[in-house]
């Protein structure tokens, strides 16, 4: 184990790891280790189509502060790559850490990363609802990407500038016209997939993870900022930093990682 995951080993996770999950053989997130993925030529380019006018708001759920879009018809799409339906984005949010040391939830050869974003999508040619798709093994498509620590990012400047009003568990804020491709690396055409759960209760066994291998760059004052939001309600005596929300890594489990690219 690197030095920084032994530390993690002490920290209080976020929430209490339940004793029994669902199948619990394809659980995320997991460290991935590059020279045991597979390439395969026949995982096609992301199609990723995001229309900023379905961005509706940004809430704080108190675990994260998800940004949230219109997903009742399919104006902000993914498709392509490892998905054989065309899923809709619902939301996104990201996970990070107490310092710059670690904070993704997925890691490359142990890599960890101050931050990773996740854009999170339904199979809306299946089901038509999120919490349908939710519980379905081919429901749920979700795309990480790794922040680093390096200069300002200017687009994500404009969601930064609204987490103050969002501080609080439960707080909620008008957000539109934001579009989340801005966040995307320059080239999304390499990329590892594996079969996961989602990271966070109900943890199910419905998430296609698509982990880009290019990271994006925010800079130090701008993570401080996701660091000056609390876990915690406006009503809650002790206000607790949200920081460190995220999960322990899960078994791999004779799974294979696929890579886009050789
Ligand atoms: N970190 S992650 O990308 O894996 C992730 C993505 C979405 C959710 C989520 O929507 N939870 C609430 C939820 C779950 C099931 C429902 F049916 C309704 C809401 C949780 C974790
Ligand atoms: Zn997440």
């Amino acid at each position: 184990l690197s030095a920084c995951s032994s530390k993690l080993a002490f920290m209080h996770p976020m929430w209490q790891e339940p004793l029994a999950i669902p199948g619990g053989d394809r659980q995320s997130p997991i460290d991935i280790v590059v020279r045991k993925s597979v390439f395969d030529p026949q995982l096609r380019p992301l199609k990723v189509q995001y229309d900023p006018r379905t961005c509706q708001q940004i809430w704080n759920n108190g675990y994260s502060f998800l940004v949230e879009y219109d997903d009742t018809t399919d104006k902000s799409t993914v498709k392509g790559g490892p998905l054989e339906d065309q899923f809709r984005l619902c939301q996104f949010h990201f996970h990070w850490g107490e310092n710059n040391a670690w904070g993704s939830e997925h890691s490359i050869d142990r890599r960890l990363f101050p931050a990773e974003l996740h854009l999170v999508h339904w199979n809306s040619d299946k089901y038509s609802l999120f919490e349908e798709a939710v519980i379905e093994e081919n429901g749920l498509a979700v795309i990480a990407v790794f922040l680093k620590i390096g200069k300002r990012h200017e687009g994500l400047q404009k969601l930064v500038d609204a987490l103050p009003a969002v501080r609080h568990k439960d707080s909620l804020v008008e957000f539109t016209k934001f579009d989340p491709s801005c966040l995307l690396p320059e080239n999304i055409d390499d990329y590892w997939t594996y079969a996961g759960s989602l990271t966070t209760p109900p943890l199910t066994e419905a998430v296609t993870w698509i982990v880009m291998k290019r990271h994006i760059e925010v800079s130090h004052d701008q993570l401080a900022v996701f660091r000056s939001l609390l876990f915690t309600s406006a009503e809650e005596q002790v206000q607790r930093s949200m920081v460190n929300n995220f999960r322990v890594q899960q078994a791999v489990k004779g799974r294979t990682v696929r890579s886009s690219f050789t």
